[in-house]
């Protein structure tokens, strides 16, 4: 993974850690003929990650500086197997062919997880800190037919004091895994 402090950022716009970049990688098991969209791509940091593991990558936000960061960190690492898209994940899937989904942006989930659906997308991986968020995901996705699992990922990062280390806790992000 790569670390954090080598993607270009901006203040207010997020990323996913590069721990939580690793596991969302794993439970996506990607190989190198999967296309890939990336639902709310903030800063690109999972972009970055899935398009150097598989063939192709669809990067949404509609947020515009989400959308120039993932462009800058996509020319910082050279890749070139993506397109980044402006707009509502909701209003530009369905337009597109792809055979997994990352979810890093929940608004208006259950229309997009409807599409995901109708689409015939049987690999999602979501990302959530909101505890509500992850229930309704897991609920729409089982009612469709996905067998669901979440895992709850506490991270916390070593820090050097006078006597020794000692570890500052990140908030707990949950990955939910649905295939079928
Ligand atoms: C937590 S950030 C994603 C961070 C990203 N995975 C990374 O590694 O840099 C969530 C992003 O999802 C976007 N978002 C939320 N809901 C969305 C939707 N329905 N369509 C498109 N983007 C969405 C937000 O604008 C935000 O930039």
């Amino acid at each position: 993974m790569i670390p954090d402090s080598e993607f270009i950022r901006k203040d207010k716009v997020p990323i996913t850690k590069e721990e939580i970049r690793a596991v969302s990688i794993g439970k996506l098991n990607l190989n190198k003929d999967d296309v890939v969209v990336d639902i709310g791509c903030g800063s690109g940091g999972m972009t970055v990650e899935m398009a150097k593991r598989c063939k192709f990558v669809y990067a949404i936000d509609y947020v515009d500086d989400a959308i120039e960061l993932t462009k800058q960190n996509l020319a910082k690492f050279n890749i070139k197997n993506c397109e980044v898209i402006k707009g509502r994940a909701e209003e530009v899937l369905e337009k597109l062919e792809f055979n997994k989904a990352f979810i890093g942006g929940t608004k208006n989930i259950e229309k997009i997880i409807e599409i995901l659906d109708k689409k015939n997308i049987n690999h999602i991986v979501a990302n959530t800190i909101v505890l509500e968020n992850a229930v309704k995901i897991m609920n729409e996705l089982e009612n469709k037919g996905y067998n669901v699992e979440a895992v709850n990922v506490f991270i916390s990062y070593s820090k050097k004091i006078p006597s020794g280390h000692m570890f500052l806790a990140k908030n707990p992000i949950i990955i939910i895994k649905a295939v079928r």
